[in-house]
Parts: C-alpha cells; sequence; structure tokens
C-alpha cells in the first residue's frame, strides 16, 4: 500500500491481483513438511482471490462491495487497509483509514475491556490522554459499563463488536472501512453502529467502503457499488443498477 497526497482519489486500486499458495497435499506433521522441502517434493497450487482488480474512490464517496461467498470482498478490503500485501498491482490511500475488518484482531482476550481500550487505541493511533477523555464516551457507547473490569476472552463476539467498533470511531476517520463483522451484533447495536456511519456520511468528509451481505443496507447506505465475483470485478456503478443485476442474477 502507498500513500501520497496528491491526486483528486482517496483509494486508487490499480491492477490489483491477490494470489494464495495453498499446499496441493494434506501435511500431517512439521517433519513431513520439512522432509517434502528438503527434497524439492513440496508444491503448491496457486489460488487467485482477485484477478486485475482497478477501481477509483472519491474522497466523500460511500461504496458497498458485493458479490457471493468467497468472491473476494474481504481480500479486497484487507489489501487497501494495507493487512495483506497484493501479489501484483498496488493500492493507494490517502487520509487515515478505521477498518472494521476482524473485529477485535488487535485485542489481547486476557486481558480486560478497559485493558483493550487502551492498547487498541494504541494501535490506532490515539494517545493515552486522548483515552482518558474519551473512555467513558466508548464504554457508554458500547453500552458495556458493568463488564470492563472482565477479561474479555469471557466476552460474546457480539460485545467484542462493541467494543471495537466504539473505539475504532471515536473520531471521524477520513477513510472507514467495515466488513460483515458489525453482523455479530445483535439488531439494535447494528442500527447504532449504522446510525454513527450515517452521521460520518451526513457530515460530508468520510470515505466509507461496506461489505454486507444485506442488498438493503448496501442499498440504504450507500450511493455507488462495487460487484466481485469470483475474483473479477464484475460490475462497477449506481448502487441501484449494481444491486438489480446481482440479484438478477439468481432470480
Ligand atoms: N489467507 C488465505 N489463504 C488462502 N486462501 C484465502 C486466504 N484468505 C482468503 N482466501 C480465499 O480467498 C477467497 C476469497 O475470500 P474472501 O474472504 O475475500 O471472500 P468474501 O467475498 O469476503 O467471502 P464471504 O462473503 O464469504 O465473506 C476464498 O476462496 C478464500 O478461501
Amino acid at each position: 500500500m502507498a500513500t501520497n497526497n496528491s491526486s483528486e482519489y482517496a483509494i486508487e486500486v490499480n491492477d490489483v491481483t491477490m494470489i494464495f499458495n495453498m499446499a496441493s497435499e494434506q501435511l500431517n506433521s512439521l517433519k513431513e513438511y520439512f522432509i517434502k522441502l528438503m527434497k524439492h517434493e513440496l508444491f503448491f497450487n496457486e489460488f487467485r482471490a482477485l484477478k486485475h482488480i482497478s477501481f477509483k474512490v472519491k474522497p466523500g464517496e460511500v461504496v458497498g462491495l458485493v458479490g457471493t461467498n468467497g468472491s473476494g470482498k474481504s481480500t479486497m478490503l484487507k489489501v487497501i487497509a494495507g493487512v495483506l500485501e497484493a501479489s501484483e498491482g498496488e493500492c493507494v490511500v490517502r487520509g487515515n483509514i478505521a477498518p472494521l475488518i476482524e473485529l477485535g484482531a488487535g485485542f489481547d482476550l486476557e486481558l480486560t475491556a478497559r485493558e483493550n481500550i487502551y492498547l487498541n487505541g494504541a494501535l490506532l493511533g490515539y494517545t493515552e490522554k486522548f483515552i482518558d477523555e474519551h473512555f467513558q464516551e466508548i464504554v457508554d457507547f458500547a453500552e458495556l459499563p458493568d463488564f470492563v473490569d472482565m477479561p474479555m476472552k469471557n466476552f460474546s463476539s457480539g460485545m467484542v463488536a462493541r467494543i471495537a467498533f466504539a473505539i475504532a470511531t471515536i473520531t471521524e476517520p477520513d477513510i472507514l472501512i467495515v466488513d460483515e463483522t458489525l453482523s455479530v451484533g445483535d439488531v439494535f447495536f447494528q442500527e447504532k453502529c449504522e446510525r454513527r456511519i450515517q452521521s460520518f456520511i451526513d457530515n460530508g468528509n468520510v470515505t466509507v467502503l461496506f461489505v454486507s451481505h444485506s442488498i438493503e443496507q448496501v442499498e440504504r447506505i450507500c450511493t455507488r457499488a462495487v460487484w466481485i465475483e469470483k475474483g473479477d470485478l464484475r460490475m462497477d456503478g449506481p448502487v441501484r443498477e449494481v444491486c438489480d443485476a446481482y440479484r438478477a442474477q439468481f432470480a
């Protein structure tokens, strides 16, 4: 991922291909792995999760990524967020990103929620003083005041998602990347998250990339949609047109 500040685009995905190497046979132990490696008998199948994908997003645009299971949406978001490096091509991102991907990946589940708020906040670049000042706000948004001193290993996945979303959105980011991870939250929390995302959008400054299997949610939040199917970019255009075409595929 490269950053630079001299263009009209917040995100540029330029001819990105992502190749995963998958072992072509099942190996049962590390010993077996090393023996095969030494004998040059270790073979991999290449799997192309993204194939020559290009699209550009302007600041303030709200773009939904749609596609069936395993099509490459999360992989695309991870390449844009810099979590994965593209095998070919590049992503240019201008501005700070709040990546709500794999919520809680930055947590140490042995630690309490309070400790994790400081840890995760530091990973997101917030100072200790800033977190002190916003701690209560984070806990209030997550609606978990009675659980702040409990180790997070005892949290449900929805509770982890609540804390993670509350921390990541305590300030308005330039670019918000939202994966389906929010779907583990209950319907009330999902609506609350959607309202916070919508308030960022209404302010007009945030660029949003959004993945959801709920086409209705994509149509409600996004103005444009990019359809990725089995690693190929199938369609990119106004949200209604793309979602209609996506739905028609299964009709
Ligand atoms: N680390 C990895 N190693 C090998 N293959 C991977 C890896 N990550 C993803 N894949 C494969 O890449 C493909 C795309 O996965 P991805 O998670 O991006 O799909 P998705 O569109 O987000 O799917 P879903 O809608 O089910 O969440 C899948 O076939 C998946 O098995």
